[in-house]
C-alpha cells in the first residue's frame, strides 16, 4: 500500500547571515502492506510530519521515490489524493457550518453526489458514535467528538488508506481509548490500512501491527511491538536495600545475572540492572540475598517497553523533549 525508497526532504533556512540546510528526512525506506495498522513513532522534530506530507503529496520529495495506493506521489499526485484520507494534526473542522453539511461538502469535493455523501456521512456518524451531532456546529462538540468528526471527514470518500497525524493529542485518557477502538474497527470491519503518527508509546503499542521508528530523519527500527521489545535484552530490575551499606553486595549479586556489557547501577539505596527472564532468575537472587542477610525494602521488575527499545536504539528517551 505504501512503498518508499530513499525519500529525502531538505529545507533551507537562514541563521543570521549563514544559510543552512536541514535534512528533515534523510533517505527513508518504508513498506506498508494492505490492511496493516502502522504506528510511525519518533521524538519531536524527527521527521514524522515531513514524511507524511511527502506521502500525501503535500510536499514534493527532494529526492527518492514513493508509491502510495499504487500511484507515484510525484507524477500521479491527483490519483494518490483520491485514494487516501488524511487527517492532519490541526484537523479540518473549524467553520461555522453544521457538522453534517461540512461532511457533505467534503464528500462533494471528492466528486461524490450529495445523496451519496449524505448516506456515507450518516453511516460514519453512527460508526463513530456521533449520532445526534449532524446539525451541531463543530465548535460546540467536545475534543474527542471533534477528533472523531475530523476522522469522518478523512473517510468520507471511502479511502483504502488513511493517514492520521497525532489523532489523540490533547484528548483525555478515556477519549483516547475510545478513539483507539474506532481506529481498530476501521481495519477490522473495513480492511482500511491505517498509518498513524504518535508521540504516545502506549498508543503505538496498543494499536499497531507494526511500528516504524524515525530519528533524525532516518528509520531506526521497523517491526512488530513484540519483536521490538524482545530485542531489548531483558527485564529491568530495581532492588531497594534497607541498609545502604549492603548495596554493593546486592550490586554484585545482580551483576552476576546480567549480560556482558550491561551495567548495574547503584543509586543510593536502589540497585538497578537488566536481566533476562527475570521471572525465573529473581527467586534465586532473593534466596541468595536472604542467605547473605540482606534486607530489601522493595523489589520492582518491569518488562521492556517501547521506550526502552528507543533508548537502546538511539541512546535517548522518546519522552525527552515532550
Ligand atoms: N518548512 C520548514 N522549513 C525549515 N525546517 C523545517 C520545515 N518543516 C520542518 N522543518 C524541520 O525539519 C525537521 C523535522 O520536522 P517534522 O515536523 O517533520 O518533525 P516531526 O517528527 O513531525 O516532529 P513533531 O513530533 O514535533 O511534530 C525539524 O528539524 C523541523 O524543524
Amino acid at each position: 500500500m505504501i512503498r518508499a525508497r530513499g525519500l529525502v526532504q531538505t529545507f533551507k533556512s537562514r541563521q543570521g547571515r549563514e544559510k543552512t540546510e536541514v535534512r528533515a528526512v534523510d533517505g527513508v525506506d518504508l513498506d506498508v502492506a494492505e490492511g496493516e495498522i502502522v504506528g510511525f513513532l519518533g521524538p519531536n522534530g524527527a521527521g514524522k510530519t515531513t514524511t507524511l506530507r511527502m506521502l500525501t503529496t503535500l510536499l514534493r520529495p527532494t529526492a527518492g521515490e514513493a508509491t502510495v495506493a499504487g500511484y507515484d506521489v510525484a507524477t500521479q499526485s491527483k490519483d494518490v489524493r483520491r485514494a487516501i484520507g488524511y487527517v492532519s494534526q490541526s484537523g479540518a473542522t473549524g467553520s461555522v457550518a453544521r457538522a453534517g453539511d461540512e461532511v457533505i461538502d467534503h464528500g462533494m469535493l471528492y466528486g461524490m453526489s450529495q445523496a451519496e455523501a449524505r448516506q456515507r456521512g450518516q453511516e460514519l456518524f453512527s460508526q463513530f458514535e456521533l449520532d445526534g451531532m449532524w446539525t451541531r456546529q463543530p465548535k460546540t462538540l467536545s475534543g474527542g467528538q471533534r477528533r472523531r468528526l475530523d476522522i469522518v471527514m478523512g473517510l468520507i470518500h471511502v479511502p483504502r488508506l488513511v493517514f492520521l497525524d497525532e489523532p489523540t493529542t490533547g484528548l483525555d485518557p478515556q477519549a483516547r481509548a475510545n478513539l483507539w477502538t474506532h481506529i481498530s474497527n476501521l481495519r477490522d470491519q473495513r480492511g482500511t490500512t491505517v498509518f498513524i503518527t504518535t508521540h504516545y508509546l502506549d498508543e503505538a503499542d496498543a494499536l499497531s501491527d507494526r511500528i516504524i521508528v524515525i530519528d533524525h530523519g532516518k528509520i531506526v527500527a521497523a517491526d512488530t511491538p513484540e519483536n521490538l521489545k524482545s530485542q531489548v535484552a531483558g527485564d529491568s530490575v530495581d532492588l531497594e536495600v534497607a541498609d545502604i551499606a549492603q548495596a554493593p553486595v546486592v550490586a554484585k549479586a545482580l551483576d552476576a545475572l546480567t549480560e556482558d556489557g550491561d551495567r548495574v547501577v547503584v543509586d543510593g539505596r536502589h540497585v538497578r540492572g537488566r536481566i533476562r527472564r527475570a521471572g525465573t532468575a529473581v527467586p534465586g537472587l532473593l534466596r541468595d540475598l536472604t542467605q547473605a542477610d540482606v534486607e530489601l525494602n522493595s523489589i520492582e521488575v518491569r518488562r521492556p517497553t517501547l521506550d526502552d527499545v528507543f533508548l537502546a536504539l538511539t541512546g535517548r528517551s522518546l519522552r525527552e523533549g515532550e
